[in-house]
């Protein structure tokens, strides 16, 4: 195939992949915006986590709510556990890969906070051990994922959102997860402090 065939390609692929999810998500999406809502409305906080290009997106979304999104707001409380390499190195050379988040969690999370699990497989082991521990914490779990949902799919417990893109290639289900991520940041803000509000 000639590249600016592939190109074309990608950019169709990356826009269908969308346009399923638009017709599938949106009410999950207000559901995950809610539940994030209500922990920052009660002192709660966000960790998020992921692996490769969803411990970018991971950062992402923290970033996004502690410095700003689209308006003029005071900072949110929300962390990436993918970002203290003394940390992430330790737990990793100590104990397992497996633990480099789930170990965070329990180190930082609280009854009420959100896990941010983000894993376009559902089947990241750290991740798995992540959510794991924040269950065990009583936090709440928002998972971005996609394919089947992967081994992800058996953990979750009511009041639990998982948002799974309906794909099965990794970079298109990482596309649209930065889509969710700017809605998700999107209803938060107009929750908090819009006046442009839809309950
Ligand atoms: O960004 C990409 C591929 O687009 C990669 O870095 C990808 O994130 C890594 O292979 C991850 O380890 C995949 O993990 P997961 O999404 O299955 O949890
Ligand atoms: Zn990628």
């Amino acid at each position: 195939m000639e590249f600016h065939d592939r190109v074309l390609r990608h950019f169709h692929d990356s826009i269908h992949a969308k346009q399923r999810s638009m017709d599938m998500l949106p009410d999950d999406i207000v559901r995950a915006s809610r539940l994030m809502v209500e922990s920052l409305q009660n002192e709660g906080k966000i960790l998020s986590c992921g692996n490769g290009g969803s411990a970018g997106d991971a950062q992402h979304f923290s970033s996004e709510l502690l410095n700003r999104f689209e308006m003029e707001r005071p900072g949110l409380p929300a962390m990436a556990l993918t970002t203290d390499s003394s940390t992430l190195t330790s737990i990793a050379n100590d104990y397992s890969y497996e633990e480099i988040f789930s170990k965070q969690v329990r180190a930082l999370g609280h009854a009420g906070d959100v896990l941010l699990a983000i894993s376009t497989s559902g089947n990241s082991g750290n991740v798995i051990a992540a959510i794991r521990a924040a269950h065990e914490r009583d936090m709440r779990v928002v998972a971005l994922t996609g394919r089947d949902g992967g081994d992800m799919a058996e953990l979750y417990l009511p009041g639990d959102v998982e948002l799974r893109v309906p794909a099965d290639v990794t970079a298109r289900i990482q596309e649209v997860h930065l889509v969710l991520i700017h809605c998700l940041c999107d209803l938060i803000d107009q929750s908090l402090f819009g006046t442009d509000q839809h309950p």
